[in-house]
């Protein structure tokens, strides 16, 4: 890990720490929503090791990949190992995935239990892929549209480009959060981020549909 990468995840871990603390002040919950994915990890490390009321946090992912927790490909289990540690265990999570075989069957179920968090989240992290997704909002997905339309808090998705199939939250739930943020390293990243600021549609960069939020972009090389 190099060292801006480093700095920029304690730096990161700072404005969502205070972005938390800040609606903790006149709410009883505050709820987090953090990415999979690689990037993430020196920030799930830093953040739980930042001063909270973590008993009053509630912590969900944007998106999740179809399997067992127990499957190296689970954000979740990347969540428990590396956030929900220390004094941040305190932190109730809630997984995006259901005991079904399909995230098409088990949907319904998660978004009853997403319903059950104190909407709008305080805080979004959002991760980007080379193609300019983010959360599972692929641009070769044949579910882009509905996920970027729908008021339903998640959809199942399936895209060509990934082995696993996922459940994201969908952009209009992502969309609502107080602060948005955007975490992401390496020249790759930087160059799709500024081919990606040069228009709009957020069918061909799905990251698009957060700029206006507006998104914080938190990058190291
Ligand atoms: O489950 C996931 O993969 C995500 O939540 C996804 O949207 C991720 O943020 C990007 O794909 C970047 O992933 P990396 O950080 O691994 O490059």
């Amino acid at each position: 890990m190099s060292q801006a990468r480093q700095h920029l995840a304690e730096q990161l871990a700072e404005a969502v720490a205070e972005g938390l603390r800040a609606d903790l002040k006149h709410q009883e919950r505050a709820l987090l929503v953090v990415s999979g994915g690689a990037t993430p990890i020196p920030f799930f490390q830093a953040l739980a090791a930042m001063p909270l009321a973590w008993e009053r946090v509630d912590i969900t992912l944007a998106d999740e990949r179809w399997v067992a927790e127990q499957n190296s490909e689970s954000n979740a289990q990347r969540v428990r190992e590396h956030l929900l540690q220390g004094a941040a265990a305190r932190a109730k999570f809630v997984p995006l995935t259901a005991a079904t075989e399909t995230p098409e069957e088990g949907a319904a179920e998660v978004g009853r239990r997403l319903e059950t968090l104190n909407w709008p989240a305080s805080v979004v992290v959002l991760g980007m892929g080379n193609d300019g997704h983010t959360a599972s909002l692929f641009p070769d997905s044949r579910e882009l549209a509905l996920a970027l339309t729908t008021a339903e808090s998640v959809v199942a998705v399936r895209s060509p480009s990934q082995p696993l199939p996922r459940m994201t939250l969908s952009a209009d739930r992502l969309h609502q959060a107080r602060r948005h943020f955007v975490h992401i390293t390496g020249e790759e990243k930087r160059a799709v981020l500024a081919n990606a600021l040069q228009g709009d549609d957020a069918r061909q960069f799905p990251i698009r549909a957060f700029f206006a939020c507006p998104l914080a972009t938190y990058w190291a090389p």
